[in-house]
C-alpha cells in the first residue's frame, strides 16, 4: 500500500514539476506511471520511495520494505556483482552467508551475463540492470518500485521481470513502475496512472465496445526443470478467451483484467511466463474457441 496525498514539488524556486497528486497504490496492484520524458515520472517515483521530498503534501502507509530500481545504475566499481549484492544484503540486515546465497539465486534467475565476478563497470547497461534489480529483491519488499524496468533488459529477462512483479503483488507487495509507452503500462498494470503537465490523472476504463474488450496474448512454457506442466484446465479459468498449444507450451488469450490471476495460477503450476502482448477480443473471431496448433 503507498498513499499520495496533494502531493507537490518544485526543486528550488524551479517550475512546479508536480502539482497535487493524489495516488492510491493498493496492496496486490500492480500500478503504473505513463508519462513522456521529462514528464515527472522519476521524481513521482523517488517520493514514493523517500528519497526526495514533496514540497507539499503528504505520502502515507509506505510499508517498512521498500526495493528501489532507479532508471539509471551505471556503477563504476571495480567490485563484483556478487560482492555488491553480498555487502548490499548485510546493510539490509542479512547475515553474510544468507545475503550471499539470496544473490546467488537472484542472478541465475536474471541470468546476468558476464559473470557474478565480472568487475561492476564491465557491465552492460541490461546486466547492470539485473543487478539493481537483484538489489532491490534481496530482502522481500512490501513495496517494489521500478522506474522505466523493461528498458535494457533482454527478452528473457522481459519474462523474469513480468513473474517477479506478479510474484511480489500476489504476496500482498505493491509494485510501482513507470514507462514511457501507454501499451505497455496498460498491459502490465492493474491501475494505470498518466503523468503530464505536473499533473497526475487515473486513467478510466477503456471506451472498447462490447466486441471489442483489452485481452492478453500470454505465451507459456514449459518451466526451469524443462517439463511442460500438466493437468490445469485453460479453458476453465476465469476470463480465458482462446488456447492454443504446442510441444512447447500454451497460448492463452485471456482478458486484461483476468490476466495476473491467469499468470498467477501458471507460475503456481509451474509455468515459465516467456511473452505478455497486449491485445483486444475482436469480434471476428470466435470466443472460447479453444484450438489446437499455431502459437504464432
Ligand atoms: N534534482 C533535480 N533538480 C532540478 N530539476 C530536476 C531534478 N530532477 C529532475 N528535475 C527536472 O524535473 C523534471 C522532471 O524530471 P523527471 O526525471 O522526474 O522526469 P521523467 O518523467 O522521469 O523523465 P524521463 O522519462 O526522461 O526520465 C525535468 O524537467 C527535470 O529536468
Amino acid at each position: 500500500m503507498l498513499r499520495l496525498q496533494s502531493v507537490s514539488k518544485r526543486y528550488g524556486r524551479g517550475d512546479w514539476i508536480l502539482r497535487d497528486v493524489d495516488v492510491e497504490a493498493p496492496a496486490g496492484e500492480v500500478v503504473a506511471f505513463a508519462g513522456g520524458n521529462g514528464s515527472g515520472k522519476s521524481t513521482l517515483l523517488r517520493i514514493a520511495v523517500g528519497l526526495s521530498r514533496p514540497t507539499r503534501g503528504t505520502v502515507a502507509a509506505r510499508p517498512p520494505v521498500v526495493g528501489y530500481v532507479p532508471d539509471r545504475f551505471s556503477p563504476q566499481e571495480r567490485m563484483s556483482a556478487a560482492a555488491y549484492l553480498t555487502h548490499m544484503g548485510r546493510v539490509r540486515g542479512l547475515t553474510t552467508s544468507v545475503a550471499s546465497a539470496r544473490a546467488g539465486q537472484l542472478l541465475d534467475r536474471l541470468a546476468l551475463v558476464g559473470g557474478k565476478h565480472a568487475p561492476l563497470r564491465s557491465l552492460s547497461k541490461g546486466n547492470a540492470q539485473k543487478v539493481a534489480l537483484a538489489q532491490a529483491l534481496l530482502v522481500e519488499p512490501g513495496l517494489l518500485v521500478l522506474d522505466e524496468p523493461w528498458s535494457g533488459l533482454d527478452a528473457d529477462a522481459h519474462g523474469v521481470l513480468a513473474e517477479i512483479m506478479t510474484e511480489v503483488a500476489a504476496s500482498g507487495g505493491t509494485v510501482v513502475f513507470t514507462d514511457h509507452r501507454e501499451s505497455v503500462t496498460r498491459a502490465r498494470a492493474t491501475r494505470t496512472y498518466t503523468v503530464g503537465k505536473g499533473r497526475v490523472s487515473l486513467q478510466g476504463p477503456e471506451p472498447w465496445t462490447t466486441e471489442q474488450r483489452p485481452a492478453s496474448d500470454v505465451v507459456l512454457t514449459a518451466g526451469r526443470d524443462g517439463r511442460v506442466p500438466q493437468g490445469l484446465a485453460w479453458e476453465k479459468l476465469d476470463g480465458v478467451l482462446a488456447v492454443s498449444r504446442n510441444v512447447t507450451g500454451v497460448k492463452v488469450r485471456v482478458g486484461r483484467e483476468s490476466t495476473d490471476a491467469l499468470l498467477f495460477t501458471a507460475l503456481q503450476h509451474g509455468w515459465s511466463v516467456e511473452r505478455v502482448t497486449e491485445t483486444t477480443t475482436d469480434h471476428h473471431r470466435t470466443p472460447n474457441a479453444a484450438t489446437n496448433g499455431d502459437m504464432r
